[in-house]
C-alpha cells in the first residue's frame, strides 16, 4: 500500500468529524467551555439611570454657578433608591450603582463638596449637566445577543452570561478520548521493572494533548500483546461513550501488532494505515461507527507528534474549537541532507539571532529519545524529497512551545 501524504491522512481524518452534541452547564464549571448556542440578554444592564460616582445627585441649574448651596433631603445608597423627587436647591447623598433620583440630572463628586452641617453642602466645582450618570442599556438590553455560538468561554464572556441573568450556559460536549496502550513489555511509572520491561509513557504524553485541546481523556491502562486483551478495553472504551479510541503501539507490522485485527474484528473500517511521515509511519485511522480510532505508532516521539499532527486537529474539531498549527520561519542553523519520501518533523532547538529565529536539529532523532523531545522547541519540517540545505537556509517549524 502506498504510503498516504501528511496532508492528505488530516484531510481523511476531519472528513466525517462531527461536532459532539451539547449540555448545559452551571457558569462557575464553564470556563474553557465553547457555547452550543449564542447567549441572549434576559435583561437589560444597567436596568436604570445609575450613578457612576459617589456624591450627590443634583440639578445642573442649581449649581450653573458655583460655589452653590443646597440642602440635602435623604439618601440612595446602591439596592436601595431614594423614595421622592430633587426640587430646586435640593440633593441626595448617592452611591456608585445607585438609581438617580427623580428630579436630578447631575452626580457632583464628593471631593467637589464641602459638608458645612446641619444638612447644607457646599458645591465647591462645576459639573457638566448628565455627569457621572451611567444611562440605562449602557451596557446591554435585554433581547440582545451578547456572545455568539462557538465563543470560547474566557472571563469575561462569563461575567458577561452571569450579568445577563444566565445561571447556566449550553456549551459543546467536550469530546471523549479513549487511551489504550499495548505492550507486554510495559507497566505504568512506579513499578518495580523486570530485566525486559520498561514504562509505559505514552499515554501520559496523549491525554495532555487532548486535553489541550478541552478534551477529556480517559486513560484505560496497558492491555498485554493478546487480541483478547485489547478487544476487551475497545470494548470499555465504546461502553464509556469515547468519541475517540486511541490506540498505542502495535501498529506497524511485527508479529505482535494486532491492533488492526483488534479493531476490524470489533467493527472498525479502516481509512489508512501508513502515512509518509517520521515519525509515525504506521499511523492508523479508522472508523467504528460514529468513533473514530487512531492507531499511533508505538515509538514515544512518534506517538506525540502524531497526536500534535492528527489527534489534536481532530478533538479541536469535535470540540468546535478553532485550531492552528503555530508555524514559523527560520533559518538553518546547520545544513541538513536531502530527504527521503516521507515528510519529516525533525526535531530542535531555536534561537533568535539579530530579529531572525535560528533552528538547528539535534544530530540524533531515533524516535524512541522523549528528552530530546522535551528539549525541543519545534520541529523542522521537511517535505517528501527536499533538496540538500545549507545552513542558513529558509526552513519552517512547526512550533511546539
Ligand atoms: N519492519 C519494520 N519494523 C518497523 C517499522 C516498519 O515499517 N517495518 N516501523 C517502525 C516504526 S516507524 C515505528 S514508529 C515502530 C512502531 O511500531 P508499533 O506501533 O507497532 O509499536 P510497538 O512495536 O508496539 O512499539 C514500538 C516501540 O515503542 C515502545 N512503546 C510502545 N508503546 C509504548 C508506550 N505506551 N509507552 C512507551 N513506549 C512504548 C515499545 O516498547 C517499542 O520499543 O515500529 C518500527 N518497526
Ligand atoms: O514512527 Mo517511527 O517512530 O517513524 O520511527
Amino acid at each position: 500500500m502506498a504510503l498516504v501524504p501528511v496532508a492528505e491522512a488530516l484531510e481523511r481524518l476531519l472528513e466525517g468529524a462531527r461536532p459532539t452534541g451539547s449540555e448545559s452547564v452551571a457558569l462557575i464549571d464553564a470556563a474553557g467551555r465553547v457555547l452550543a448556542e449564542p447567549v441572549v440578554a434576559l435583561r437589560t444592564q444597567p436596568p436604570f439611570n445609575a450613578s457612576a460616582m459617589d456624591g450627590y445627585a443634583v440639578r445642573a441649574a442649581d449649581i450653573a454657578s458655583v460655589p452653590a448651596q443646597l440642602s440635602v433631603i435623604g439618601m440612595a445608597p446602591a439596592g436601595r433608591g431614594f423614595d421622592g423627587a430633587v426640587r430646586n436647591g435640593q440633593a441626595v447623598r448617592i452611591f456608585t450603582g445607585a438609581p438617580l433620583p427623580e428630579g436630578a440630572d447631575t452626580i457632583v463628586i464628593q471631593e467637589n463638596v464641602r459638608d458645612l452641617g446641619g444638612g447644607v453642602i457646599e458645591v465647591t466645582e462645576p459639573t457638566a449637566e448628565g455627569r457621572n450618570i451611567r444611562r440605562v442599556g449602557l451596557d446591554f438590553t435585554k433581547g440582545d445577543v451578547l456572545l455568539e455560538k462557538g465563543r470560547l468561554l474566557d472571563p469575561a464572556a462569563l461575567s458577561l452570561a452571569a450579568s445577563a441573568n444566565h445561571p447556566s450556559v449550553s456549551v459543546v460536549r467536550r469530546p471523549l478520548v479513549a487511551i489504550i496502550a499495548t505492550g507486554d513489555e510495559l507497566l505504568p511509572p512506579g513499578s518495580e521493572l523486570g530485566p525486559d520491561q520498561i514504562i509505559s509513557s505514552n499515554a501520559y504524553g496523549v491525554a495532555a494533548a487532548a486535553q489541550s485541546v478541552g478534551a477529556r481523556a480517559l486513560d484505560l491502562g496497558i492491555a498485554a500483546d493478546r487480541k483478547e486483551a485489547i478487544a476487551a478495553l475497545v470494548r470499555q472504551a465504546v461502553e464509556q461513550g469515547a468519541d475517540v479510541i486511541v490506540t498505542l503501539g502495535g501498529a506497524s507490522v511485527g508479529d505482535h501488532d494486532l491492533i488492526h485485527d483488534v479493531l476490524t474484528g470489533e467493527g472498525m473500517t479502516l481509512d489508512f494505515w501508513k502515512i509518509a511521515m517520521r515519525p509515525g509511519k504506521p499511523l492508523m485511522f479508522g472508523r467504528l461507527g460514529e468513533i473514530s480510532c487512531i492507531g499511533l505508532p508505538g515509538n514515544p516521539v512518534a506517538s506525540l507528534v502524531c497526536s500534535q499532527l492528527f489527534l489534536k486537529p481532530l478533538l479541536a474539531r469535535l470540540g468546535s474549537r478553532g485550531f492552528q498549527q503555530d508555524m514559523r520561519e527560520a533559518r538553518l542553523g546547520t545544513a541538513m541532507p536531502a530527504n527521503d519520501l516521507r515528510q519529516d518533523y525533525v526535531r530542535a532547538v531555536l534561537r533568535e539571532e539579530a530579529g531572525v529565529l535560528v533552528a538547528t536539529p539535534f544530530g540524533i532523532q531515533d524516535s524512541s529519545m522523549l528528552r530530546m523531545l522535551a528539549d525541543a522547541d519545534g520541529l523542522i519540517v521537511r517535505e517528501p524529497f527536499a533538496p540538500a540545505a545549507a545552513a542558513g537556509a529558509s526552513c519552517s517549524v512547526l512550533m511546539l512551545r
